[in-house]
């Protein structure tokens, strides 16, 4: 069994998770798994058509997270960050709960968290701007009253959205390694 790391990358829609996510996974030479992209096809038409998601909706999707992270448990950290860290994926899901995060730290190897944390006027902004995505603005809402932030016990990372991409990396990695993040 791995006792690599794999890092979970979590916080609400437009908080960076996938951007972050996949920085952190080339940084490592790890591959970066997207929670949105394994969301059941019901998920998704409920998200599209307006509607937040329940804990009900949730629990399949997130045990499928739980397989695909179970799947790289056993990856190898190309770079020499990623050997330092010992990280071995890394994983972009919102995990807005901690009965979800609870769910994800059942994996074959040990998780850590990295919370993404902005301001509700950063993230409407973001979302703003964002194309292409089927997430729509209002749901940001319910998923700000979801949101359960990592508590004292969780040993998460934490960083500020508000700078640019390569600061938030830096805070993540700093915080990784044990040092002050945001
Ligand atoms: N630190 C940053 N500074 C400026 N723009 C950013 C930053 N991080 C992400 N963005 C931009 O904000 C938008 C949202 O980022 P991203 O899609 O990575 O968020 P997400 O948390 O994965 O969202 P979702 O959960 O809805 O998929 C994108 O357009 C992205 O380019
Ligand atoms: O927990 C949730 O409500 C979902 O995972 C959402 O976070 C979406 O998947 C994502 O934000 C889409 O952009």
């Amino acid at each position: 069994m791995s006792t690599g790391v794999i890092v979970v990358v979590m916080g609400v829609s437009g908080s960076g998770k996938t951007t972050i996510g996949e920085c952190l996974a080339a940084a490592c030479g790890v591959e970066f798994g997207d929670a949105d992209r394994l969301h059941p096809p019901a998920n998704v038409a409920k998200m599209v058509a307006g509607h937040p998601l329940t804990d009900a909706d949730r629990w399949p999707w997130l045990h499928t997270v739980l397989a695909w992270m179970n799947d790289h448990a056993d990856g190898v950290p190309v770079t020499d960050l990623g050997k330092e860290l010992d990280v071995v994926a890394v994983v972009g899901c919102s995990a807005l709960k901690r009965i979800y995060r609870d769910v994800l730290r059942e994996a074959e190897c040990p998780v850590r968290f990295a919370y993404l944390r902005g301001t509700r006027a950063v993230l409407t902004e973001r979302l703003r701007h964002r194309q292409g995505h089927f997430f729509p603005e209002q749901l940001l809402y319910a998923q700000l009253a979801d949101l359960e932030e990592p508590g004292p016990g969780e040993d998460a990372v934490v960083a500020s959205i508000g700078p640019p991409p390569d600061e938030v990396l830096r805070q993540v990695i700093n915080g990784l390694r044990g040092g002050a993040t945001a």
